[in-house]
């Protein structure tokens, strides 16, 4: 498949944005004609650059307000557009985009339409151009995809063909069934846009909030896939009006773009498949080793420079130490079939913070090759002849993310590096595992993180929760594999706290048989709590029926407990070392949340113990 991005969705200048999509693989790009209005570069430049860089320029873009109009402005608008094609002769571009009138429109009546849209045609093949007439979701009189190509068709010129947009029509909740029944030859240009589901007036959802292909709720894989049984093999064109990318790092958000056509691609795929189709045609979506969703966690690793405190705190809950490996500055803690890495080798001077997390696969090499051609970069690891081999990529958020070998009985040969867990230490309770581990990402990467985790490890993402905290309304957004085997939650990094320092706090989270005896001896050991407030309480007793005994040992441990139709989920948070604190869960009967009506709590009191201790 060609690839293309329109100059849009990046930020920078037309040559920054023109270098950064080279670098990240794509075949062409559109010219947005803003970017060439504004440029420094002629459009000899501009050709001559994109032909050094190995670009094709694919579309000029875009040409509004051309059809259904009045006789003095159409004549107005035919000069217009000649000037224009004559520009794209320069830029040796041979297609523009023509959008649908949604302003200066005042006849709607198919017969004018046509005839109008018959003169340009006519007029792009004198210039040797051609015009892709596209239906803008909010267009005066044409705002449907089958309109748009009803009239190219009815006009009938070489000149003049139909460019396809999945915003306009997803948007609309259009079928994209009917796109299987154009002719190939009449699709000039295909742009695909994501967005997530919102209740906003298309024009400004359409021009703020797009995002890239799987970081969105459009059913795009079904677009592609009857657009692939058309026989079209022209360009797949990105075309992302977005507030954060246009002001984002340009080479991070255009890898971030290429892996949303490499996943795309897939998607299609796999939805012909689901046809019942192996798909040859000429759109030739490529495909990437498929690999099934991870099992599990297999360790999460905590970066320290003084690891005293998180010693401490894991001793306290119950974890055993493991000792150091044989070779490499790092320990092992574990409880059950839950493993903490405590990392030495962090920079003097930063705080304990997650810098790693072990997901078991079942084929760590080809999972690590899905990722790597999903442009993930590769996190290079040191190890000895007789260790095993990582395979490790980093997310977005620089987290190191391992592909580990998973085993049916979840235990992890590794471990073997370090010392044995001490005899005789059996926990009540402590049959551990990692429940989940929640990651903070930084405002203006949190959709790129979202197609990062779902492409590369395959987990799929719920509908995002918004949680009212004293830094804002956090997104939370959880991640995680069918059978709950996994779970992910990326939280929106407060923004008062990327001012301040780069550390946000994050957290592991451990689900064990029997939280009260768990934090009962961790009590014991003076562990510090996150302390609940006695408001919390009262609201509890107000909202379930509890027995007084329960709520007293609730409240005598800073437990919180939530429930709902399918179970009790009960838990607690140790206070925060560095930028990392610990959670404890327990999960009875099917509950399968996190407690959410707990989490603005844990924000404020963690903000308030911030603002004491700053
Ligand atoms: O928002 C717009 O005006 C606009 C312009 C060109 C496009 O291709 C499009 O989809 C939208
Ligand atoms: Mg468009």
């Amino acid at each position: 498949m060609r690839t293309g991005i329109a100059t849009v969705c990046l930020s920078g200048t037309l040559s920054e944005k023109m270098d950064a999509c080279a670098r990240a693989g794509f075949d062409g790009i559109e010219i947005f004609e803003q970017d060439l209005v504004t440029s420094a570069l002629s459009p000899g430049d501009v050709r001559r650059r994109a032909a050094d860089l190995g670009l094709t320029l694919d579309l000029y873009q875009p040409f509004r307000d051309f059809d259904g109009v009045d006789d003095d402005l159409l004549a107005a608008n035919l000069r217009r557009a000649a000037a224009k094609f004559d520009l794209m002769g320069r830029l040796g571009i041979d297609t523009i985009l023509v959008c649908s009138n949604v302003a200066t429109a005042t006849r709607g009546e198919d017969d004018v339409l046509a005839a109008q849209l018959s003169q340009l045609a006519r007029l792009a093949g004198d210039h040797g151009v051609k015009v892709a007439y596209e239906a803008l979701a909010w267009g005066k009189y044409v705002s449907d995809f089958e309109h748009a190509h009803r009239l190219v068709e009815a006009v009938d010129h070489p000149n003049l063909g139909t460019c396809l947009d999945s915003f306009h029509i997803l948007s609309r909740e259009w079928d994209t069934a009917p796109i299987e029944k154009m002719e190939a030859s009449k699709i000039f240009f295909v742009q695909v846009a994501d967005a997530p589901k919102l209740s906003l007036d298309v024009l400004s959802w359409s021009r703020h909030y797009r995002v890239f292909p799987g970081e969105g709720q459009f059913e795009l894989a079904k677009f592609m896939g009857h657009l692939a049984r058309t026989g079209y093999d022209g360009p797949v064109s990105l075309e992302i009006f977005n507030d954060v990318f246009r002001q984002s790092d340009v080479a991070r958000t255009a890898v971030d773009a290429m892996r949303s056509l490499v996943w795309l691609q897939e998607q299609g795929a796999a939805w012909l498949a689901g046809e019942g189709e192996t798909h040859r045609y000429p759109l030739q979506l490529d495909t990437l080793p498929r690999v099934p969703e991870p099992t599990g966690f297999n360790f999460a690793e905590v970066k320290a420079a003084d690891t005293s405190a998180l010693e401490t705190l894991l001793g306290q809950l119950g974890f055993s130490s493991r000792g150091r490996h044989r070779t490499k500055a790092v320990q092992l803690w574990t409880m059950g079939q839950a493993r903490v890495v405590i990392n030495e080798t962090a920079p003097t001077l930063s705080g304990p913070a997650i810098s790693a997390v072990g997901f078991d696969v079942e084929n760590p090499l080809l999972a690590s090759s899905r990722a790597q051609q999903l442009k993930a970069p590769v996190v290079p690891r040191k190890t000895q002849a007789d260790e095993e081999v990582f395979q490790g990529i980093s997310a977005p958020d620089s987290t190191e993310i391992f592909l580990c070998q998973g085993t049916p009985d979840g235990t992890a040969a590794w471990t073997a590096e370090f010392g044995q867990a001490p005899a005789g230490r059996s926990i009540k309770g402590a049959s551990a595992v990692i429940d989940h581990v929640n990651l903070a990402q930084p405002w203006q990467h949190f959709d790129e993180a979202v197609l990062f985790y779902s492409s590369a490890l395959a987990l799929a993402p719920q509908p995002f929760a918004e949680v009212p905290s004293p830094t804002g309304l956090v997104r939370s957004q959880i991640m995680d594999t069918a059978d709950r085997g996994v779970r992910l939650v990326l939280n929106l990094a407060p923004l008062i706290q990327q001012g301040r320092s780069k550390t946000y706090q994050e957290h592991i989270a451990f689900a064990v048989d029997d939280l009260v005896s768990i934090a009962r001896a961790a009590k014991k050991r003076g562990l510090q709590f996150l302390g609940i407030p006695a408001n919390y309480y009262e609201d509890l007793a107000a909202r379930f029926d509890l027995e007084p005994g329960f709520l007293d040992t609730l409240r005598d441990l800073n437990l919180l407990y939530d429930r709902d139709a399918q179970g009790e989920f009960l838990h607690f948070y140790t206070a925060t070392v560095g930028s990392v604190f610990l959670e404890m869960v327990e999960r009875r009967g099917g509950y399968d949340g996190y407690g959410a009506p707990n989490a603005p709590v844990r924000h404020a009191v963690q903000y308030d113990l911030r603002q004491t201790t700053a």
